[in-house]
């Protein structure tokens, strides 16, 4: 049956990212992949066509996909709008809220080649390869109460940090499967020194544990995670978080890898329903000049492939060519180095997209 894939490119660099991975996405479509593909404004492309950043048929067209493809949402133009829920950023979470995609995949994998771009010394960072877990429809993203409002003659903004064991049992689950079908290592990030939502998030995830006799719990701090992320990145296989969290750390682990660039993820729900996604944002500073590394964006196709759209042989051949344009030497400016040969963004999809012929 044919599914059908959104394209949403968004703002920034999104439309400049997401333009080569539809080629990708098209050339899958030529070697048999059975998708219908089409497109939809979100964030601050949408507002400013429709006063709305998620408007009533981006979401109709988001809820009848089977995969979602998105490039980034937000940017300076739209950072002063006063009504918070028509900011750019809403839309997206609007999109991964009414959607119900709260297992957000995004996996850190420093490729051999690029090991000399981190900003860590390689061999800390060659053949890593760590997948962080975290929640996306919950905590302190959307917790009730939240506001700014007057108190005794001052304004106070707050926002609650609230999960329930529902919730945490069912992340907890996709991170301990995601454990067994990797290194059987599960390291779970939390603040449980200080918070209650975190004492429980611990708790559930020692519950699950005797489910998974193969799988290894282990609980750390989220401050320590940070310091522990770049101080000895390999030690961690799967780590499962919460949303705030998981948004700070899987920075963090992208540096690892040479470039926010080249950072997928994907988010689903129950019924493998999925958005795919770069973790970076729009990047203002370098968008409409054609420089944005296009990689994360190509990878995330990859990643619907995989768990979207049934199609894994597909995945590995994007992978492929990806490591194999990688090994030509070939690089956008975040990634580049001495013996390198920097690229524009169309040129590094021009070259996957011939590897991925190849390979
Ligand atoms: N998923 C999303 O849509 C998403 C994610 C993060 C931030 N944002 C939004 O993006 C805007 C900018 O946020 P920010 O500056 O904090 O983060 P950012 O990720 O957009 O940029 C951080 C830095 O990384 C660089 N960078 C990011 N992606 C790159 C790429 N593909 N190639 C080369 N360099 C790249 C940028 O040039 C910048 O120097 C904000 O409006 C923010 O809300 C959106
Ligand atoms: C843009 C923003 C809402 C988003 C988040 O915080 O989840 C982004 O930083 C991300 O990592 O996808
Ligand atoms: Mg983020």
């Amino acid at each position: 049956m044919t599914q059908k894939v959104l394209i949403l490119p968004g703002d920034g660099i999104g439309p400049e990212i997401t333009a080569q991975a539809s080629r990708i996405l098209a050339a899958c479509q030529a070697n048999g992949l059975d998708v219908e593909v089409e497109e939809g404004l979100l964030g601050g492309a949408a507002y400013d066509a429709h006063g709305e950043p998620l408007p009533a048929e981006t979401l109709e067209k988001a809820q009848a996909a089977r995969a979602i493809l998105l490039g980034a949402v937000g940017g300076p133009k739209w950072d002063k709008l006063e009504d918070l829920a028509k900011r750019p950023e809403k839309g997206l979470l609007g999109v991964r809220k009414q959607l119900g995609l709260f297992g957000n995949l995004r996996p850190a994998i420093t490729y051999p080649q690029l090991a000399a771009a981190s900003s860590l010394k390689p061999e800390l960072v060659a053949g890593l390869d760590i997948m962080i877990v975290r929640e996306l429809t919950g905590g302190i993203y959307f917790g009730q109460p939240r506001g700014i409002e007057e108190r005794n003659g001052e304004r106070v903004g707050f926002n609650t940090y609230v999960y329930s064991e529902s919730e945490i049992e069912r992340i907890g689950r996709v991170a301990f499967e995601m454990a067994q079908k990797r290194g059987k290592r599960l390291c779970s990030v939390d603040k449980a020194n200080v918070l209650e939502a975190t004492i429980l998030w611990r708790e559930v995830m020692e519950r699950l544990a005797p489910e998974y006799p193969d799988v290894e719990l282990s609980h750390m701090y989220v401050d320590n995670a940070a310091m522990q992320l770049v101080r000895a990145p390999k030690q961690f296989d799967v780590v499962v978080t919460g949303n705030m969290f998981g948004d700070i750390l899987s920075d963090a682990a992208a540096m690892l890898t040479g470039s926010i660039g080249m950072l997928p993820s994907a988010s689903l729900n129950e019924s493998g329903q999925g958005m795919y996604e770069p973790c970076h944002g729009s990047a203002p500073d370098i968008a409409g000049q054609g420089i944005a590394n296009p990689l994360a964006t190509i990878l995330s196709v990859a990643m619907m492939l995989r768990y979207s759209l049934d199609a894994p042989e597909l995945a590995e051949r994007i992978e492929r060519a990806v490591g194999k344009v990688l090994d030509e030497g070939l690089r956008t400016a975040d990634i580049a180095a001495e013996s390198t040969r920097t690229v524009s963004t169309a040129e590094m999809g021009d070259a996957v997209l011939a590897a991925f012929e190849r390979v």
